[in-house]
């Protein structure tokens, strides 16, 4: 790991330890250890050096004494910023955000994945062309050949229209696969299957979940995603069936995860990944009750989502890794569970309590159906939670939990209550 200096800004605004804790696990998700972290107390950051000079020269010096030669600043800077700490301290600048897209872009695997974080790249780079940290960025990025230090004012022009030039390129191609997306999507839609999205930060243990789940109660036990104790492990949409016992079935959806300070190129790039959860009837908030920081972090996830414009979802709070904690669990309070969502009995719990929510508009009803009509009980037993089944003289008389739609389908063969 490449060793690195931390600095961040103390304002009120901001819970510092929290973002500078997150600040040190997003630069060892990066490959890069911090050796010192430096903060200043600022109202605002100086427009010019983001820092002031004399922090800036400290830094310097401890970088000579920690061999560090690259600097990872807590916020987004302007390029001006970057260039004056770049000149000041002779290090190489990385922002937050250049940090955030270096990890994206690291762990990005699908085609979707990796235009989305190609395009927030070249967003970034395009107001920071021939700063090291922009150069840096495009280093990894196959095929990007802007790279012409000690550039003129005109080279720069040129550069920059062949960067939105790319842009508009990769925007076409990932509009074709937003397309066939949307078509997927629409279909989910009509098929009037009910859907969970589960939402919140970035290593919460959301696709832990949606695997516990899926061993639990999907058709399809092998269609396991990625899960792993890393920032961004998930950084597309993978939608999974459940049926529980009693046939209610469902689709879960598992998506990317937030961190504060989300930056905008990629929350942009990112929109249609991010904004899954739009569409869902329910919301899942995954918190990992672990972290010191769970408080902080429901409020960056709860506002991302607004954001993004997820807003009106009914939405269940989660409290998962209790196993890690001294509590009792699966515990239930209210709408809250505290769970594992290592442990099948948590797993149980969370299953019923989406149930409660996700299915309060099933109704119980008794129908009976000539015996001529063989496929009308076949689909009560396939898609129903048939309570009983008795065979009258008339036909089969069947009570059943059933889903409003094929409540309304069948109607005719509902029995009056006598
Ligand atoms: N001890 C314990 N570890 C857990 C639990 N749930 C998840 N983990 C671990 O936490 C880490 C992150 O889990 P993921 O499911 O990948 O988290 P995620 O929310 O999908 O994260 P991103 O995809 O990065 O947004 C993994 O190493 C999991 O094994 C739990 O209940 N207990
Ligand atoms: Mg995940």
């Amino acid at each position: 790991m490449t060793p690195v200096i931390l600095a961040g800004i103390e304002n009120e605004t901001e819970n510092f330890s929290y973002t500078i804790a997150e600040l040190d696990a997003l630069a060892t998700a990066a490959d890069l250890q911090s050796t010192r972290i430096f903060k200043q107390k600022l109202e605002h950051p100086i427009a010019a050096t983001y820092l002031g000079k004399g922090k800036a020269e400290e830094i310097k010096e401890a970088a000579l004494q920690t061999e560090s030669e690259i600097l990872v600043v807590n916020d987004e800077l302007t390029p001006t910023q970057i260039r004056n700490l770049e000149n000041i301290t002779g290090l190489e600048v990385i922002d937050r955000t250049a940090l955030i897209l270096r990890i994206f872009s690291s762990r990005a695997k699908t085609r979707e994945a990796k235009l989305q974080v190609q395009i927030a790249k070249l967003n970034y780079q395009l107001p920071r062309l021939h700063t090291n940290s922009a150069e840096k960025l495009d280093q990894q990025t196959a095929g990007g050949g802007f790279t012409n230090r000690g550039a003129g004012e005109k080279r720069r022009e040129l550069d920059r229209r062949v960067i939105q030039k790319k842009i508009s390129a990769l925007n076409k191609e990932l509009k074709e696969i937003a397309k066939e997306h949307e078509t997927k999507q629409k279909q989910r839609l009509r098929s009037d299957i009910k859907t969970v999205a589960l939402v919140g930060y970035t290593n919460a243990g959301k696709s832990t979940t949606l695997n516990g789940l899926l061993q639990l109660f999907g058709q399809n036990k092998t269609k396991q995603v990625f899960e792993k104790d890393m920032l961004f492990a998930t950084l597309d949409t993978s939608v999974r069936k459940l049926t529980f016992p009693d046939n209610k079935s469902l689709l879960l959806s598992d998506t990317v995860g937030f961190v504060s300070k989300l930056p905008h190129q990629l929350v942009k790039a990112f929109r249609t990944t991010l904004a899954e959860a739009k569409n869902a009837d329910l919301l899942l908030h995954v918190v990992d009750l672990s972290d010191e920081h769970y408080q902080a972090m429901i409020e960056t996830t709860e506002q991302t989502l607004k954001e993004i414009g997820v807003s009106e979802i009914p939405m269940l709070y989660v409290f998962n890794k209790a196993d890690k904690l001294n509590t009792k669990y699966p515990v239930l309070t209210g709408d809250e569970l505290t769970f594992s969502a290592k442990d099948p009995a948590s797993l149980q719990a969370l299953a019923a309590l989406i149930k409660t929510k996700l299915f309060s508009d099933y109704q119980t009803q008794t129908y009976l159906i000539p015996y001529d009509q063989g496929s009308i009980v076949e689909r009560l037993n396939k898609e129903a939670n048939v309570i009983t089944t008795k065979y009258l003289p008339e036909g089969t008389q069947i009570t059943a939990e059933v889903a409003p739609v094929l409540a309304q389908k069948l109607a005719p063969y509902q029995q009056d209550a006598t």
